[in-house]
């Protein structure tokens, strides 16, 4: 039925098969890549318009289990994402993460070959030359995602734990709950602006090549516990009768794909 998920991140609906359903996941601008540093070039058009955001702290207002991970809805209204490799003003439409099994894997990006043990995407949609983020989603600069790489630190990071306590409400595919904390993006972004950008897609089916991504260098930290709480979220529905163990979304990261002839630009000190 349509609430099933015909793709995730098990043998049988892996990755790899994506591209039998889902074309554009073999395309030649896919997400994510190795950010291999060596082929990074500097360009000064990105120092000259620093990459700059606002977000209200009360944007947040639903949680939903996918299927495939966490989500949080936001209202885009008063947020602002511009500058950098960006030639409009983008708005938050909502911010997800994926992670691995253990700890050495979980990152979407890697940097010359290493994997962080989450990745943090917030996703912003081109408002000002497009009507809705799904007509957004269908254009080559109609999305703009900051991703942000987590590792384990040894405290709980407590503007992720305004989410985590959600968790336990939406464990089943489908549900959702009300989330309408204040959060602190200022916390959930690195210190350092030092980034890498590159042209995308979705690491998602439908794998729209739609997405100019700023991945930044410094990561942010999250505690094993709180990784741990992310690992017990089920990609199947509350009415999908099976053993307590079974469907646990221990994993929801797609490997890289080549960058091609692409160009991979780095900003920052
Ligand atoms: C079934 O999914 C859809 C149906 C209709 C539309 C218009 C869009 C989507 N999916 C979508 O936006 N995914 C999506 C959006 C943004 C990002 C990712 C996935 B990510 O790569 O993981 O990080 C950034
Ligand atoms: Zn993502």
């Amino acid at each position: 039925n349509t609430m099933s998920l015909d793709w995730g991140y098990t043998d049988d609906n892996g990755p790899s098969t994506w591209a039998e359903k889902y074309p554009l996941a073999a395309g030649a601008r896919q997400s994510p890549v190795d950010i291999d540093t060596s082929k990074a070039t500097s360009d000064n058009s990105l120092v000259d318009r620093e990459i700059d955001w606002s977000y209200p702290s009360n944007c947040s207002y639903r949680i939903v289990n996918t299927g495939y991970g966490w989500r949080v809805d936001t209202y885009g209204d008063d947020t602002a994402l511009s500058g950098g490799p960006l030639s409009e003003v983008y708005k938050l439409e909502q911010f997800h993460c994926h992670w691995g099994a253990t700890n050495d894997e979980g990152s979407e990006h890697t940097v010359d070959g290493k994997s962080y043990a989450a990745e943090l995407h917030l996703v912003h949609w081109n408002s000002e030359k497009y009507s809705s983020f799904k007509e957004a989603a269908s254009q080559p600069d109609g999305l703009a995602v900051l991703g942000v790489f987590m590792e384990i630190g040894n405290a709980d990071n407590a503007e992720l734990e305004k989410i985590i306590s959600l968790i336990p409400k939406i464990i089943h595919k489908g549900q959702d709950s009300q989330a309408s904390f204040d959060l602190d993006f200022g916390s959930l972004l690195p210190e350092s602006k030092h980034y890498w950008t590159y042209l995308g897609s979705l690491t998602t089916p439908p794998c729209n090549e739609c997405v100019i991504w700023t991945v930044f260098k410094e990561p942010i930290t999250i505690s094993e516990r709180q990784l741990e709480v992310f690992r017990s979220l089920k990609s199947v529905g509350e009415e999908d009768a099976i053993e307590p163990e079974e469907g646990k979304l221990v994993k929801n990261y797609r490997p890289p794909l080549p960058l091609g002839n692409r160009v991979l630009r780095e900003c920052g000190p």
